[in-house]
């Protein structure tokens, strides 16, 4: 077993996640502050019939205009009634009307932000033109539309206000969930074979719910400023005491008893500061595992999901992508030899359409096979189009890539002319990718533990229990130190070496025929990269796995590959075993990869013998 990377793991997790969010929650005065102040005007509505000392409708004329005083704490109106009471009774109306606001706009907008944002495409057209529409309405004369004909009742007004300020949630959501569904452990989660219901529920509506909350306590407090608004211009109900009529009331006798406008005014203006105070502290509490993580998203290519092991121990179309996998079944239908060992591709392109109606042809004609226990090499200069054929092996360009191959078996199954949920099922247990950035394929909202057992439950059909057991056993197989910590541990919490060392484990998880590792050093600190080629070597032996390893890096070619495939310029130059193409380079351009990458340098094994940990 490989040791572990030095000084790798920094386990803060004794407290489940809720309860550390409780707690970040307890440590903002300002959060905590607002919302005692919420729930004791919540409750104080809730019970105004208990706490009220009067009936709030209740007019006696001897009694108008009193100060404060004990019977009337804040004394009475122009009517005689108790202006305390009446505050009480309003604040029911201004709460329900906000709740009734906020459900609707939440109900509305949040779902079809969701759907929008994650599919895309004709969803998306759609629900973004009603949305405009709906912004573009006039609001008041709407409103004054809906009281006229339905009447003053709060729930209709409110209704209305709510589906018209759903468009506000709707886009938040939208712009989340957009950025969200290219992360690449979203990618991962897709590849892993969970279907878009449970990535939306699990990965991309935590994401969405710290703005919704923020933008939803806004909305609130604006539920509330407008419900007080129709009250003060009359469009209330009279015979309910409201905060907004009582303020409207107030200013008709405002020369007379101007203190009357502070009670109603300071409780809408409290409610609304501290919905405000408390959607923010929320947000934060919820939000600060996410920002942690970095984010480190510079993939290499727009489209190109790198799919994790974590959430991806195989290969798969992700939903992006799966026009890709689709043009591998339009672009030719020739079945491969059913003999030709573990992977064998031939003639693959891969084109992206330019602006100017031209093609960028970024692999081109590129041939290939690996056999089971075998490590091919794939080398070649940045942009040579080693992830591309990688990601087209996969199916996982981005959906302008235009793919086509004579053929593309993987275990003696042809890949072509297969609908994208079988080549998901058919990879889901035949290929794993381990990608090159590991702290991006990961999740920061879930432990290493669920993002590892999740996968192996769907694609493997195994209990909870079961799937526990194998990612302890993973994870100390890869060389984590604790497994049973790290398994309850968030990815911020890990070193990058370990984070690879996760996804590593995550990427053999299923038991793959075929792994491909694209650069999976690249982001590592060097003191490291050497620890998990070796151990990516050691597990392609163990279990007789074919390995496509992507790399610049002709050292670690000579370190751990059998043969070695040269890519140039989008074309494979040169397939050789490896120690005939150190020995004699036949390809120029293969003779000026050895001659700048491997002047001067001692072999990579001598390299790294002294002194190693990882
Ligand atoms: N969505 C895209 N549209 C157009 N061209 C693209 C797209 N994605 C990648 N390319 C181009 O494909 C070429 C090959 O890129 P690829 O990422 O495969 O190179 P690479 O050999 O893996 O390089 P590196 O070692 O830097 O990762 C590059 O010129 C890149 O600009």
């Amino acid at each position: 077993m490989s040791s572990p990377d030095p000084g790798s793991i920094a386990l803060d997790n004794s407290a489940p996640a809720s309860l550390r969010r409780l707690r970040r929650f307890a440590r903002n005065p300002l959060g905590v502050g607002s919302a005692v102040i919420l729930l004791a005007i919540t409750l104080s509505a809730v019970f105004a019939p208990v706490l009220a000392p009067h009936d709030p409708n209740l007019i006696v004329l001897s009694n108008t205009l009193l100060g404060p005083s004990a019977d009337h704490l804040l004394g009475t109106d122009a009517s005689g009634r108790d202006v305390f009471s009446r505050l009480l009774y309003g604040g029911q109306v201004s709460l329900m009307a906000g709740v009734i606001m906020i459900t609707t706009a939440v109900a509305v907008g949040v779902p079809l932000g969701l759907l929008a944002g994650y599919y895309a495409k004709w969803i998306d057209s759609l629900s973004s033109w009603v949305a405009n529409l709906l912004m573009s309405l006039p609001e008041i004369l709407i409103i004054i539309v809906v009281i006229t004909s339905l009447g003053s009742g709060l729930a209709p007004t409110m209704v209305t206000l709510g589906i018209l300020a759903s468009p506000d949630l709707f886009r938040l959501t939208r712009s989340v969930v957009v950025n969200v569904r290219s992360e690449l452990y979203v990618d991962a989660a897709r590849v892993s074979g969970l279907g878009d219901g449970r990535i939306i529920f699990r990965h991309v509506l935590g994401v969405v719910v710290g703005p919704v909350l923020v933008r939803a306590s806004f909305v609130f407090g604006m539920a509330i400023i407008v419900q007080s608004g129709l009250e003060f211009l009359g469009f209330g109900d009279p015979s309910r005491p409201s905060w907004g009529g009582m303020l409207s009331e107030a200013f008709q006798t405002i020369y007379r008893a101007p203190e009357l406008v502070f009670a109603p005014g300071a409780a809408i203006g409290i409610t609304v500061i501290s919905l405000a105070v408390l959607g923010t502290a929320i947000a934060d509490a919820l939000g600060t595992d996410r920002s942690i993580a970095p984010r480190l998203r510079s993939r290499k290519t727009s489209g190109a999901a790198a799919t994790s092991a974590t959430g991806s121990a195989n290969g798969s179309a992700t939903a992006d992508q799966r026009p890709s996998a689709n043009e591998h079944a339009r672009a030719t239908t020739q079945p491969g030899p059913a003999d030709a060992g573990l992977l064998r591709v031939h003639d693959m392109r891969v084109v992206y359409p330019t602006g100017d109606g031209g093609e960028k042809v970024v692999v081109s004609g590129a041939s290939l096979h690996v056999d089971r226990g075998e490590v091919l090499g794939l080398v070649g200069e940045s942009g040579s189009g080693k992830s591309q054929l990688s990601f087209g092996i996969l199916g996982l360009l981005s959906p302008e890539a235009v793919t086509s191959a004579t053929s593309v078996t993987l275990d003696g199954q042809s890949l072509l002319g297969r609908s994208a949920r079988s080549l998901q099922g058919l990879r889901g247990t035949t290929i794993a990718y381990v990608p090159q950035e590991p702290m991006s394929n990961l999740d920061p909202s879930f432990t290493v533990g669920s993002q590892l057992i999740r996968p192996m439950r769907h694609n493997l059909g195994i209990s909870r229990r079961e799937a526990h057991e194998r990612a302890i056993a993973l994870l100390d197989r890869v060389g984590i130190p604790d497994p049973a910590r790290t398994m309850k541990a968030y990815p911020h919490e890990l070193s990058g070496g370990m984070a690879q060392r996760v996804l590593i484990a995550g990427a053999v998880s299923c038991d793959p025929e075929l792994l491909i590792a694209d650069e999976p050093t690249t982001a590592l600190d060097v003191t490291v990269q050497a620890g998990v080629l070796r151990l990516l070597r050691e597990l392609q032996r163990e279990r007789n796995m074919g390995l496509i390893l992507v790399t610049h890096d002709l050292g670690v070619v000579a370190d751990i590959c059998d043969r070695v495939a040269v890519m140039s310029a989008g074309e494979i130059v040169e397939t050789r075993p490896v120690a005939e193409l150190f020995a004699a380079p036949e390809h120029p351009y293969t003779r000026k990869l050895l001659s700048s990458t491997l002047e001067d340098a001692p072999p990579r094994a001598e390299r790294t013998t002294a002194g190693r940990t990882s």
